[in-house]
């Protein structure tokens, strides 16, 4: 072993810090900690069985005294039920469950209390009102109560992330995704990196302090060259797969496009289970783009209906014609639909060789368009089924009409978008958000600058900025904007 190389390594791994604030252990007396103390109702608006009102800082505990009979504090994180009553009028407000987290142990890291009230109105707006009469005590901003978790260290970035997203996930998919976040996976592969960018790092500088030195061991630079090298290649495969967890959180796109009449409406309407499209007997009923949000299969997507593609048709028609194209391109999924009764039709065969054939041949893996051939109407084929027709693509059968075929759709959809979202499942963690992108491509850049540069200053300086970056993802260091973009996905009270 040479000397110097491990309390470099300390060294590089202690990095740029931020100050931990320093924590007060709960007392309850208001005034020993600076910042106002925020309340807000924590559960949903309107009348329901239970409300959770709760508060978070110095003065949680004061007001905790102040509402409740008798004035003493319950004990730590064990809930009690007490008389709420207006500190000013004495007033009773309500019969409640009455929780204390003194801080540092408390979601926030700050002394907490929780109000479970009776749901009414009225009991809400009284408790809030007793609360705001209370001197130190202000209404919460949205997402006031997680950003000073954040600020406290409770929570890295990303995870505060996966909880907006929990929040605010609507299919199966998504909760997973979001959990996985939240449970900090994310954050987790970003702090293996950067331990590997950390060691690589303290191999330049020990070169750096030492290369003429006999003690140094053999080969030092070489192997912080190919842990970069294979740091590049992670994180490149993973920028690849950047989109799907994009897609995972807004929906992907779906669009349903074929001939006119094939029962592309008939479709929609099934899969998103009402009345979205007008279904008729008459060739060109649909002209706009019509889109529906959709749980399809446990992923969430965006389902575009589109004007039947057909030539010469009216002005009005051809204008649909145009904007289903276009809706096309940016399709992440095509859900193509024929009549099974009518393939050997010219507007069918014109689909088949001008969108299918295509698409299907240009994507057989990776981030281009993905297409499902569904043969629509099976109910009017004959007792035989269908002629074996040579050329046709893979496919599935289904009747709009009788719902027959539904549950192999179904069954396809789930592959199809567990591969254009990525499966929460069983994937790696996904990276969900553009800030997420942006990071990993400028650590990626700056891994190009150390590979390219002959300077071994200039080496070490683009490791540290590559380090930057990763950091950035968990920890934010930007600026505020960035923190008050990522916070306004809160609603007031979380
Ligand atoms: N027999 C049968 N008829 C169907 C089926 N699906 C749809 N239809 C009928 O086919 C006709 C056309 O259905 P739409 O859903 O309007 O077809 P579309 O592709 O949206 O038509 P355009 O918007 O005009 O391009 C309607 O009369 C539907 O009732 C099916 O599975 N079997
Ligand atoms: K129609
Ligand atoms: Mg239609």
């Amino acid at each position: 072993m040479w000397r110097g190389l491990w309390s470099l390594v300390a060294r590089a791994a202690r990095g740029p810090r931020s100050p931990r604030p320093c924590m007060r252990q709960g007392s309850g007396v208001p005034g020993a900690s600076s910042g106002a103390t925020i309340f807000a109702l924590s559960s949903g608006q309107g009348r329901c069985g239970i409300a959770v009102i709760r508060t978070s800082g110095p003065a949680s505990g004061h007001a905790l005294r102040s509402l409740t009979a008798p004035r003493d504090l319950p004990p730590a994180r064990s809930a009690c039920l007490r008389l709420l009553s207006h500190p000013r009028s004495g007033e009773p407000l309500d019969r409640a469950l009455v929780l204390w987290f003194p801080g540092p142990q408390s979601f926030t890291g700050e002394d907490c209390a929780e109000f479970h009230v009776h749901g009414g109105p009225a009991v809400v707006s009284g408790v809030l009102q007793a609360l705001g009469s209370v001197p130190g005590l202000r209404p919460a901003e949205a997402g006031e109560f997680t950003r000073r978790a954040f600020a406290h260290g409770k929570l890295s970035l990303t995870e505060v992330e996966g909880l907006a997203d929990l929040i605010h996930a609507e299919t199966e998919a998504q909760r997973r995704q979001a959990l996985r976040q939240l449970d900090g996976e994310l954050g987790h592969l970003c702090h293996g990196w950067a331990k590997t960018l950390t060691k690589a790092l303290a191999h330049v500088e020990a070169y750096i302090d030492f290369g003429e030195d006999d003690n140094l061991e053999e080969g030092v630079l070489e192997r912080a060259n190919s842990e970069v090298r294979e740091l590049e290649l992670a994180l490149g495969a993973h920028l690849r797969d950047a989109r799907r967890g994009q897609r995972l959180r807004s929906g992907a796109h779906v669009v349903v496009a074929g001939p006119p009449n094939a029962g592309k409406s008939s479709l929609v309407n099934l899969l998103s289970r009402k009345p979205v499209s007008i279904v008729s007997p008459e060739p060109g009923t649909t002209r706009d783009v019509l889109e529906t949000p959709v749980d399809l299969a446990g992923f969430p997507a965006l389902l575009s209906d589109t004007a039947g593609l057909r030539e010469g048709a009216g002005p009005v028609e051809q204008e649909g014609v145009r904007r289903a194209r276009e809706r096309l391109e940016q399709a992440d999924l095509i859900l193509a639909v024929l009549d099974a009764s009518e393939l050997a039709s010219p507007s069918s065969c014109n689909f088949l060789d001008t969108v299918v054939a295509p698409t299907v041949a240009g994507s057989p893996s990776g981030d281009s368009q993905r297409l499902l051939l569904l043969l629509n109407k099976s109910d009017l084929l004959p007792p035989g089924g269908l002629d074996p027709s040579p050329n046709l693509p893979p496919h599935l059968l289904l009747s709009c009409l009788t719902g027959e075929g539904l549950d192999g759709l179904l069954e396809a959809l789930r592959k199809e978008l567990a591969e254009v979202c990525g499966d929460p499942s069983t994937g790696p963690p996904l990276l969900t958000r553009a800030r997420h992108q942006h990071h990993l491509q400028g650590c990626l850049d700056a891994l190009g600058h150390y590979a390219k540069t002959r300077d071994l200053a200039l080496a070490a300086e683009a490791l540290r900025l590559a380090r930057g970056h990763l950091a950035r993802i968990t920890g934010g260091g930007g600026t505020e904007e960035i923190l008050d973009v990522i916070f306004r996905d809160f609603c007031v009270g979380k």
